[in-house]
């Protein structure tokens, strides 16, 4: 590699399931593209489709599908990364999965910088703050991914701040700063961040060093939570469950809404394309905390649902779901 070669920043995109990265990284793509510079992606799903959900644009963008670019796909992400080097982009964008575990792709990220001229420039965690308060009573270990994000990311965007109380957002900007200091912290609704959050995003002068990224990996328990104390080792993520669908045939818009009511609260994620008997559109469904968005497509994917989380039963979700045809 020339001495001169200039580096380019790797930003990445991290947070849980549906808290917001896809947003977020539409919103960057576009500002780049705006800026006349070439973003390349890098898109990660745990389940082994994708729906598209990013608007059309004029880049390089690059799925990586059925496993976590943190851990079983770890060495796919090297062989992305050093392959979009080679195309000289201005940026590499990489959204993780909402399971990745982010000390584990800081680290992916900054190997990758021994072979080619890049360098993490950002680690943006993505917070669902409404899912952030829920979970924190939930399970210890998603908690823990949760607040490992947290803790490893260069820029915090506190999302969904449309569902939050006034006091509930004082109260999670608070536990941001105490897990993370550092961070560059935006509250947004609809990953919204202001310009000047973003200016410098991509400059290679705040990323993680070796040394910071052991003291993370050595930080103490949370803060707060019923979550337990925290300062064991690392976990895997192996306790979430991805189930993909594929139906045969169209199917009642109102039976599937009456499912999506009745799905477990583990079961964090659902997105997909249906086809329905009763409406004329084909469309993009998202769930994220029991949150439904039905979008009208034109893609032309075939119809499937990614349904993701935990504690919850695949033969019973799959029986349910078949029911509906
Ligand atoms: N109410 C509300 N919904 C939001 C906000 N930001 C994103 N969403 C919705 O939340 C859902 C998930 O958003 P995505 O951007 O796809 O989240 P993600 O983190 O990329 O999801 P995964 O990668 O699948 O884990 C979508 O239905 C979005 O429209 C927000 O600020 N407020």
């Amino acid at each position: 590699m020339p001495a001169s070669a200039p580096s380019i920043p790797v930003v990445l995109l991290g947070g849980f399931l549906g808290s917001g990265k896809t947003t977020l990284l539409a919103r960057l793509a576009e500002r780049y593209r705006q800026q006349g510079k070439l973003a390349a992606v890098i898109l990660n799903e745990l389940g082994d489709v994708s729906f598209g959900e990013l608007p059309e644009a004029d880049m390089p963008v690059t799925e990586l599908l059925s496993g976590c670019i943190c851990c079983s796909m770890k060495a796919d992400l090297a062989a992305e990364l050093l392959q979009l080097a080679d195309r000289k982009p201005d940026v590499i964008l990489v959204e993780a999965t909402g399971a990745a575990n982010p000390l584990e792709l800081v680290e992916n990220v900054m190997e990758a910088s021994f072979y080619r001229p890049l360098h993490l420039g950002a680690a943006i965690t993505v917070v669902d703050g409404p899912a952030l308060l829920k979970l924190r009573k939930g399970s210890r270990k998603t908690f823990k991914l949760l607040t490992d994000g947290i803790r490893c990311a260069t820029h915090l965007v506190l999302n969904k701040a449309d569902g939050l109380h006034p006091e509930e957002r004082v109260e999670l900007e608070q536990l941001l700063r105490e897990l993370n200091g550092g961070a560059k912290l935006a509250v947004a609704v609809r990953a919204a961040v202001p310009d000047g959050w973003l200016d410098g995003l991509d400059r290679s002068g705040r990323a993680i060093s070796g040394e910071e990224l052991r003291k993370l990996q050595q930080a103490p328990a949370e803060p707060f939570g019923d979550a337990g104390p925290g300062s064991a080792p690392l976990e895997p993520h192996e306790h979430l469950l991805a189930v993909t669908f594929r139906p045969d045939r169209p199917f009642d818009s109102r039976a599937f809404e009456r499912l999506l009511r009745r799905l477990p609260e583990t079961v964090y994620r659902a997105k997909g394309i249906v086809t329905f008997t009763d409406i004329p559109s084909r469309y993009l469904v998202q769930v994220a905390f029991r949150e439904a968005d039905f979008t009208p497509t034109l893609s032309t994917a075939p119809d499937a649902m990614v349904f993701i989380g935990e504690h919850f039963s695949r033969e019973e979700l799959l029986r349910e779901l078949a029911g509906l045809e």
